[in-house]
C-alpha cells in the first residue's frame, strides 16, 4: 500500500513533534528547528538566544518556514487520508497529529496573546480602582473570551483532527486543548518577556521555569498532570534582587485554567489568581491573618471576619510566600499541615477550610544552613522542595557573558526612558560603570542594584554603592568607608545592624535587644 507520508515528509513531521515536546527555552530547541528545516534553516545570533531576544517570535524566519511547511503538509496528508482510516501506522498517525497541532497552535497564538493583553489591562484597571481592602470571598473572576474565538479554534481542530482512525479528540476534548494552548502562550509570554538577559545561567533559569510549569515530559503533562500540579510546591532560591518574584509570577500566571465551552469562559481570570505575601515585612499575627484569615475578635484589631489568601486562592491560582526563610517556626508548622492535608482554620475559628491552589515560596537564605541552625523545620523544607528553581546572581551572569551588562542596561534603560532615549543612556551607563566600578564589581544587590545604579545615574550622574569593595558582603574596611564619607545614614544603619546580627549568633530577638529597636526594624534593615 502507498504510504501516507514520503520519507522526507515523515522526517519533517517527526522533527516538528520533537520541537513541540522540547523545552522551548533550551538551545536544543533551535537544533531541532535546524533538523526539521535542513537547508531552509536561517542562522542568526547565538543559538540559545534566538527566540527569546526576538520581540515577536512568531515572525522569526524559522518559525514562519516551519508553519508554512506544517500547514501545507497537514492539508496534503488530510487529502490523502484513507476514507476508512485503515492501513495507517501508529507512527504516521502521531506524525500527522504533531504537524497539525503545531500549525493549529501557532495559527491562534496571536488571539491568545490578545487575551493575555486584555487580562493584564483589566488587572491594572482593577488594581487602580481597588487600592482599598480585598473582598471577603473570591471575586467573580472569570475570563470571558470573544464568542467566535473558541468556535473558530474548535472548527479548525475538528477539520484537522476528526479523521477516521484518530481518537485524540475523544481522549483530549477541544476545550482541554484550547486551555492547554492558552497556557502555553502565557508561559511563553511571562518567561520570555519578564526576565531580561541571555547568559547561560539565565537560559538555564528560563528552562527551569518552563519545567516547573510543564515538567520534563510535556506530553504526559498535557494528558495527565495538568490538573495535579497544585500538589507540587515550588521553592525559588537565590540571592536578593535576582528576580525571584518575577519567577514566581511567571509560574503562578502560567497555570492550567480549565475552559468552559458552554459558557465561553475560563474558570479563572489568571491575573487575579496570584497572591503574593512578603513574610519578612509582617508580624506573625498579621502573617497568620493574611494567610489563614481570622474570625472577628481573634486578636485586637480583628473587627470583622476575614478570609485569608489560602481560602480565596482558587484551584488554578497560586499563593506566593516571599522570604519563607524568615517566618517563625510556629507558622511553618501550620503551613506544613496545610500543605500536607490542605486543611486549615481561620485564626480564632474551629471550622476547617480547604486550600486548593499551589504554593510558591522564595528565599534568599540558605535553607539547609537555617535547618542546621534550628531556625527552619526540616519536615517543612522537604515538603517545599519537590521543585526547586535557583535564580543566578548578576555576577554569575556577567562572569558567563560580560556583554550581558549591555543587554541588561538596555532593558532597564527602556523601562526608565522608553525606546527613544534608551540606547544612548544605556551606553552612557555602561561606560560609567566600567570606568568607575570596574568590570569585576561584585553587584551584591544584583539586578535590583543595577536598576538602582542606573536610576542614580539618570538623576545625579553618579552612583555610590553601599559596599565599595569588589567582594560584596560586610567585610569592607569600615574606617575607609567612614573616612571617605561615602556611606549614607541608611547604609550605616544597615551595615551596623548586619554586624550586630552576626555577633548575636544571627538571632533577631537578641539583635533587636542590643540595638534597642523592635524586631521588625531589624528584619527590614537586614
Ligand atoms: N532577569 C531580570 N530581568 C528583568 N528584571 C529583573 C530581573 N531580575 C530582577 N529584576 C528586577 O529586579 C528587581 C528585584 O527583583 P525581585 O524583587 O523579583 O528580586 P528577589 O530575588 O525577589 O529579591 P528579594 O530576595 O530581595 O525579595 C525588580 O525590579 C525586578 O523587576
Amino acid at each position: 500500500m502507498k504510504r501516507l507520508f514520503s520519507p522526507d515528509e515523515l522526517h519533517f513531521a517527526q522533527a516538528v513533534g520533537r520541537i513541540s515536546a522540547s523545552n522551548h527555552f533550551l538551545p536544543e530547541r533551535v537544533e531541532l528547528e535546524r533538523e526539521a528545516l535542513g537547508s531552509a534553516f536561517t542562522e542568526s545570533g547565538a543559538a540559545w538566544n534566538e527566540h527569546i531576544s526576538d520581540d515577536n517570535a512568531l515572525t522569526h524566519p524559522n518559525i514562519v518556514a516551519l508553519l508554512k511547511r506544517s500547514e501545507t503538509l497537514a492539508e496534503n496528508i488530510r487529502a490523502r487520508w484513507p476514507k476508512d482510516g485503515r492501513g495507517i501506522t501508529r507512527e504516521e498517525m502521531v506524525a500527522y497529529i504533531n504537524v497539525a497541532s503545531f500549525w493549529l497552535y501557532h495559527a491562534y497564538a496571536l488571539q491568545f496573546d490578545a487575551l493575555i493583553q486584555e487580562s493584564e489591562e483589566r488587572r491594572h484597571a482593577a488594581a487602580r480602582k481597588q487600592e482599598t481592602s480585598r473582598a471577603e470571598t473570591a471575586p467573580d473572576n472569570k475570563l470571558t473570551i470573544r464568542p467566535n474565538f473558541y468556535g473558530a479554534f474548535r472548527n479548525t481542530l475538528e477539520h484537522l483532527l476528526r479523521l477516521p482512525g484518530i481518537a485524540i479528540l475523544d481522549e483530549e476534548p477541544a476545550p482541554h486543548l484550547f486551555a492547554y494552548a492558552f497556557q502555553l502562550r502565557r508561559a511563553f509570554h511571562y518567561i520570555h518577556r519578564a526576565l531580561a538577559g541571555g547568559s547561560r545561567p539565565m537560559v538555564r533559569l528560563r528552562a527551569q521555569i518552563w519545567e516547573s510549569i510543564f515538567t520534563r515530559d510535556i506530553g504526559r503533562y498535557r494528558r495527565a498532570l495538568y490538573s495535579r500540579m497544585h500538589d507540587y510546591a515550588t521553592l525559588i532560591t537565590g540571592p536578593s534582587g535576582t528576580g525571584k518574584e518575577l519567577v514566581a509570577r511567571a509560574i503562578g500566571l502560567s497555570r492550567y485554567i480549565p475552559f468552559d465551552a458552554r459558557r465561553g469562559e475560563f474558570a479563572d481570570d489568571y491575573t487575579g489568581a496570584f497572591f503574593p505575601l512578603n513574610l519578612s515585612a509582617l508580624s506573625p499575627t498579621l502573617i497568620e491573618s493574611e494567610l489563614f484569615g481570622h474570625r472577628r475578635g481573634a486578636f485586637t484589631g480583628a473587627l470583622a471576619d476575614r478570609a485569608g489568601w489560602l481560602e480565596i486562592c482558587p484551584a488554578n491560582g497560586a499563593v506566593f510566600l516571599d522570604e519563607i526563610g524568615d517566618v517563625d517556626t510556629a507558622i511553618q508548622v501550620k503551613l506544613l499541615r496545610t500543605l500536607q492535608s490542605r486543611a486549615f482554620q481561620r485564626l480564632g475559628d474551629t471550622d476547617t477550610r480547604t486550600f486548593q491552589g499551589k504554593i510558591i515560596a522564595a528565599t534568599h537564605r540558605d535553607l539547609p544552613a537555617e535547618i542546621r541552625g534550628g531556625r527552619f523545620r526540616e519536615d517543612f523544607y522537604y515538603r517545599l522542595c519537590s521543585d526547586v528553581v535557583r535564580t543566578p546572581s548578576l555576577r554569575e551572569q556577567l562572569d558567563d557573558a560580560p556583554t550581558e551588562l549591555e543587554t541588561l542596561a538596555a532593558h532597564i534603560a527602556r523601562q526608565l526612558l522608553g525606546d527613544g532615549e534608551a540606547p544612548a543612556f544605556a551606553r552612557e551607563s555602561v561606560a560609567w560603570i566600567r570606568k568607575r566600578l570596574g568590570a569585576a564589581y561584585a553587584w551584591p544587590g544584583n539586578f535590583r542594584e543595577l536598576e538602582q545604579c542606573m536610576r542614580n545615574l539618570l538623576v545625579r550622574g553618579e552612583y555610590h554603592p553601599a559596599s565599595l569593595h569588589a567582594s560584596g558582603g560586610d567585610t569592607g574596611d569600615w574606617n575607609a568607608l567612614l573616612a571617605n564619607g561615602s556611606l549614607t545614614a541608611e547604609d550605616l544603619l544597615r551595615r551596623y545592624t548586619r554586624q550586630v546580627h552576626a555577633q548575636s549568633g544571627r538571632n533577631i530577638e537578641e539583635t533587636a535587644r542590643r540595638l534597642d529597636v523592635d524586631r521588625r526594624t531589624v528584619k527590614a534593615r537586614l
